[in-house]
């Protein structure tokens, strides 16, 4: 058997206790499918005295990340403590530069950083892997590295902030407001530490960022996407969405298109009978198509202790068995600059407006529509007391910028009582 694969841990949280966990209680299996014992040399966190609910002993201690990333004994650093900047990339960096392997759950980092990094590790020959980065506990970095090698990527999309989807359910399941919901799962602990990163759509686009990388062949281009979170969603919308037999999720989607790379991460509309559409809860999915393969569906657990520590471990045995490769799938310096390109394909669009319950003023809307080139598919106004009409609209598939002609000459009919809401209707 070759030499034990000595790793420092730095973040002890939900994740790193996880990983001591696996690495304490599957020795004899990992070394049997390595080929290596796989060892703690050292671990870092910030507080020393706290109880993680886990033995220590054995492990050194450092107090500072980059003196444990530098260790002699330190084959690998796992980087557990998150942060985009900071003692993360400090300490990444700081192992790359001492010829030490990384693993990283990080996906703020490296939806940063990512291509920096990936210069710096393959300078040096090493390998920098991130499988628990994106969707947890889904092995979707593996599936576009080697599963689906042979494949060009036409499509990338899903759910990857089980957050979110965790919230928009309950919204649905309990018909309680955004603002309630969001109370609920706060208290839960179900959120980041800054809550915006969930709701305002960060944290998934930072993984949607680094699949569309190793999807295309680009470096990875966060500033690129086109991104909402789901603070404005609101319970009517849920309900009416549900009426005409769709889900609202928060959905990535990511292709090449003749114009350049289409990111996006917004709150959509998708059939309720799709795989997306049943995706209840906190779980995670992804969805890929490649020219070869067609569609395939990833589901899966995208957080919690279990799963992502699950995923880290995914690279630390590729590590103990030889395997390294691109950090992003191919040479970091073969990587193009992304165009970014905003979305020109047509696609359906779901219309929720109250109107001024007068005659002739769904007329005035529908010819507002048909000037702007938009044809209706369905259509419902329910009965209602207020001097208001709620009316909903779904169109045929449109252009984005034809449906924006025709929201902007909506404001002159007179007829509108109050803001109409847009959203697009993925199909998938
Ligand atoms: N939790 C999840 O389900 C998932 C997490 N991830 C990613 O995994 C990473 C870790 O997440 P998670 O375990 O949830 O985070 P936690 O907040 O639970 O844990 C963070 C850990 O890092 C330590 N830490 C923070 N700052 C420092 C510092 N300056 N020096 C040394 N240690 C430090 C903390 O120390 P102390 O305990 O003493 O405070 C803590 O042990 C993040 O990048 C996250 O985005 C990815 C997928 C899912
Ligand atoms: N806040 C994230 C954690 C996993 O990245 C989520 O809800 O999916």
């Amino acid at each position: 058997m070759s030499d034990p694969l000595r790793l420092g841990i730095a973040g002890l949280g939900t994740v790193g206790v996880g990983v001591v966990r696996i690495i304490r209680q599957q020795a004899a299996l990992l070394s049997a499918r390595t080929g290596r014992e796989i060892t703690i040399s050292a671990v870092s966190a910030r507080s020393k005295g706290r109880d993680r609910g886990i033995s220590l002993s054995g492990y050194a201690w450092e107090d500072d990340p980059v003196t444990l990333a530098t260790r002699d004994d330190v084959d690998v650093f796992v980087e557990l403590m998150g942060g985009e900047d900071g003692p993360a990339k400090d300490a990444t960096e700081a192992a790359l530069k001492a010829g030490k392997h990384v693993v990283t759950a990080n996906k703020a980092m490296l939806a940063i950083h990512g291509q920096a990094l990936a210069e710096l590790a393959e300078s040096k020959g090493l390998t920098l892997r991130y499988e628990a980065a994106v969707a947890g506990g889904i092995p979707v970095i593996k599936t576009l590295f080697e599963g689906l090698a042979g494949n060009e990527i036409k499509r990338v999309m899903g759910v990857m902030n089980g957050s979110c989807n965790y919230i928009l359910t309950r919204m649905e399941n309990s018909g309680k407001t955004y603002q309630e919901i969001f109370a609920e799962a706060d208290g839960l602990g179900y959120l980041e530490a800054d809550p915006q990163l969930d709701v305002g759509g960060i944290d998934a686009a930072h993984k949607l960022a680094i699949l569309s990388s190793i999807a295309f062949g680009t470096k990875v281009d966060f500033d690129g996407i086109q991104l909402e979170g789901i603070e404005r969603v609101s319970i009517e919308d849920i309900t009416a969405a549900a009426d005409m037999g769709y889900k609202i999720k928060l959905l990535g989607v990511a292709q090449k298109t003749g114009r350049g790379l289409e990111q996006r991460m917004q709150p959509c509309l998708v059939p309720e009978t799709s795989p997306l559409g049943q995706l209840d809860g906190g779980t995670n999915m992804v969805v890929i198509e490649g020219d070869a393969v067609g569609q395939i569906v990833l589901r899966g657990a995208g957080a919690g202790e279990g799963p992502t520590a699950s995923a880290v471990m995914a690279d630390v045995c590729d590590i103990a068995r030889g395997w390294s490769g691109s950090v992003f799938g191919q040479p970091a310096a073969s990587l193009e600059t992304a165009q970014s390109a905003q979305s020109q394909a047509a696609a359906p669009y779901y219309l929720r407006m109250a109107l001024v319950d007068k005659p002739g003023a769904l007329a005035k809307i529908a010819t507002v529509l048909g000037e702007a080139g938009v044809s209706i598919y369905r259509m419902r106004q329910y009965e209602h007391d207020a001097p208001s009409a709620p009316v909903l609209i779904v169109t045929h598939k449109t252009t984005h910028a034809a449906l924006e002609a025709a929201l902007e000459n909506m404001q002159g009919t007179g007829v509108l009582a109050g803001e109409p809401v847009a959203l697009r209707i993925e199909e998938v």
